[in-house]
């Protein structure tokens, strides 16, 4: 079948099994092959595609709400509803979003990106529906990873108090990005092994009507054994225990299992979950032989053997130059402890893992409780280092201000994926953290030029015992310079003169140095020379270097791949207003007022405006040329 050509999902309700597998088989082959080109989170789509297509021909979306929690698992649905045709422009600039996207589709009922969100955005939607007395049915797919979300808990939580008809489908992989961890994970294996139950007390119930009612006693004696029969056979008995309806374990791969259990969920009032069982990179052999991620999220590959297309000799990457130097850190240190939540591969620990196994904790997708663990750790003399990725500290934001900082604790931030991190888009950039941490009393908030300012950064974060401090590093690989085989340590909130200059600054760091650098050069061959600073520390500012730099009287340039609002220019514009220095021309360059989408990091450079060009513009602008000067 032409996937490209489907327009829309009422094409399944009349299909039968074998037309159903066929179509399974038609999208696999058809993700397989585009996501060779366009990378995507494949191994997540290929587990899916029998669920998506059930609950399409059970359902009728956009009526009833289809939910995806994360979200990076929608591209069948996105074929379904009318996108096949756009798969080669996914996650590219101005293309199709990988996730869920409300100004695509009707169908996309509901935006996600970050894990967690699903159930508590369909009990709103429950609440509304029947304060509307409307009558559709509420959906939220999510994951066994994304139920360890605390925000999952939570919506359960409330759904099942207020028994409220949402009907949970769990998505269960066994995997998260890596294996599954935590206990819930642990009975999700024990509901795996166990056998059908609801099915069983539904034909027990039918079996029931059949008895005559001799006085009812049969019948009550009965409907007795039922009820405790759930006791030793329902799988699902902590959801049941909820208020939820259990169905499962459910076969995800096979059709029959999965459209008899719908069709059993859709004819249950109340909250209901249904269990399904699937196998994360399903039908592509390198997916499913893979053992780290299952190919969770790739970049474009070699179909037929599975090779990953990388340049060949690139400089490591910064959560590997991090870690490796955490590593490094541990063996001198016994109080560095690193905590990851559910990103150990992205954040590159696996190494840190295998040579400290009792001082790494992946604690699942549950930042807040790694930001208040870390916290503890602190407390009792441990020196925490949080792996956490920029856009997902921010889900962990209270227990940053209540638990660390308010208490000065020696906690280090590790903020990986630190700006704009491309295709991943709006949910994930990462430009928030200077602003948000900014405000927050007690924090140290530095980022480096290179791998080998990175490393001495972490030593200098090691031996930081006067409260929190960040470290911000952006996605993707270092700069490939040489590093120093001594560590030392960098005086917190010290900047660097990377170049001098008279007629102008630009106050700058981490991954904008090099266009600044760049501008400068090709204003000195214009007779325009700009001094250049590494800020490698956002808070604190470096007050003496910034009254040697006002006192010029120059123009001062700041550029930073991160929100202007409340971001490090705002804090030398604030500098300059309170040390009196009025006359003071400051501009600021970085993130505009607004969401950033998908694209890669150069196109979104170019779309916001942070560019060389755009330094040598400003930079212009602001100071007189020669000729004007004379
Ligand atoms: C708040 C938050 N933390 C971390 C992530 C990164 N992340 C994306 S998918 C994923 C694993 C999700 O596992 P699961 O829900 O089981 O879905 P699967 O990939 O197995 O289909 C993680 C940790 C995220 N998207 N949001
Ligand atoms: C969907 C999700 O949130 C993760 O898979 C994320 O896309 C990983 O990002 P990196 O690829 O930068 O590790
Ligand atoms: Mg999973």
């Amino acid at each position: 079948m032409d996937l490209s050509k489907i327009d829309n999902p009422s094409l399944l309700k009349e299909m039968n099994t074998k037309q159903l597998e066929e179509l399974a088989e038609d999208m696999r082959q058809f993700l397989i092959g585009n996501l060779a080109a366009t990378g995507g989170h494949l191994g997540a789509n290929l587990g899916v595609v029998e669920l998506t297509l059930a609950l399409h021909k059970v359902y009728t979306s956009p009526q009833d709400r289809l939910l995806w929690d994360v979200g990076h698992q929608s591209y069948i649905h996105k074929i379904l509803t009318g996108r096949g045709n756009q798969f080669s422009t996914l996650r590219k600039y101005r293309g199709l979003c990988g996730f869920p996207k409300r100004i695509e589709s009707e169908h996309d009922i509901w935006e996600t990106g970050h894990s967690s969100t699903s159930l508590s955005a369909a009990m709103g939607m429950a609440i509304a529906r029947d304060l509307k007395n409307e009558n559709h049915s509420i959906l939220p797919v999510i994951g066994d990873g994304a139920l360890t979300g605390g925000m999952a808990l939570e919506a359960l939580n409330h759904i099942g108090h207020e028994k409220k008809s949402v009907t949970v489908i769990l998505n269960d992989n066994e995997m998260s990005i890596a294996k599954n961890v935590g206990a819930l994970h642990g009975a999700l294996g024990r509901m795996r092994s166990a056998g059908k139950y609801n099915r069983a007390k539904d034909d027990l119930e039918w079996l029931l009507k059949k008895i005559p009612a001799v006085g009812g006693r049969i019948a009550q004696a009965a409907e007795r054994l039922k009820d405790s029969m759930k006791y030793f056979v329902v799988p699902g008995m902590f959801f049941e225990e909820l208020g939820f309806t259990y169905y499962g374990p459910v076969d995800g791969h096979d059709f029959e299992d999965l459209l008899e259990n719908l069709n059993y969920a859709k004819k249950t009032e109340g909250p209901v979950i249904v269990h399904v069982m699937t196998q994360k990179g399903k039908g592509y052999h390198p997916a499913e032989s893979d053992v780290k991620d299952k190919w969770h999220g790739v970049g474009p590959y070699k179909i037929e053997s599975g090779e990953k297309i990388k340049p060949s000799s690139a400089p490591p990457a910064w959560s590997s130059v991090i870690s490796e130097t955490l590593r490094r850190e541990a063996r001198t240190d016994d109080r560095v402890v690193a905590v990851t939540p559910a990103m150990i591969l992205g954040s590159k620990l696996e190494k840190f893992g295998e040579e400290f196994p009792d001082r790494l904790y992946d604690v699942g997708i549950a930042e807040q409780h790694a930001t208040t663990l870390s916290a503890g750790l602190a407390t009792q003399g441990m020196k925490p280092f949080l792996a956490i990725y920029s856009t997902f500290l921010q889900r962990g934001y209270d227990q940053v201000i209540h638990d660390v900082a308010r208490q000065n604790l020696n906690v280090i931030f590790g903020i990986d994926r630190a700006g704009l991190v491309g295709a991943d888009g709006e949910t994930h950039q990462g430009v928030f953290d200077i602003s948000f941490l900014r405000s927050v009393p007690n924090m140290v908030i530095s980022m480096p030029k290179d791998e080998n300012e990175a490393q001495h950064l972490v030593h200098t974060a090691v031996k930081y015992d006067d409260g929190p401090i960040a470290i911000r590093y952006p996605r993707g690989n270092a700069e490939g310079v040489d590093t120093d085989e001594e560590l030392h340590t960098i005086p917190i909130g010290s900047w660097e003169i990377l170049k001098d200059g008279k007629d102008g600054v630009i106050l700058t760091f981490g991954t904008t140095i090099k266009m600044a650098l760049e501008a400068s050069k090709k204003l000195e061959e214009e007779g325009i020379s700009i001094c250049v600073v590494n800020a490698r520390f956002m808070k604190p500012l470096d007050d003496s270097m910034l009254h040697d730099l006002m006192k010029k009287d120059i123009p001062v340039l700041t550029v930073e791949e991160a929100v202007l609002q409340g971001g490090f220019g705002s804090s030398v514009l604030e500098f300059a207003a309170e040390e009196g220095y009025r006359s003071q021309w400051i501009k600021r360059m970085g993130v505009p007022d607004r969401f950033i989408e998908h694209g890669s990091v150069p196109e979104l450079w170019e779309e916001i405006g942070l560019t060389e060009e755009k330094i040598i513009e400003n930079l212009k602008e602001m100071i007189p040329t020669k000729q004007q000067r004379a």
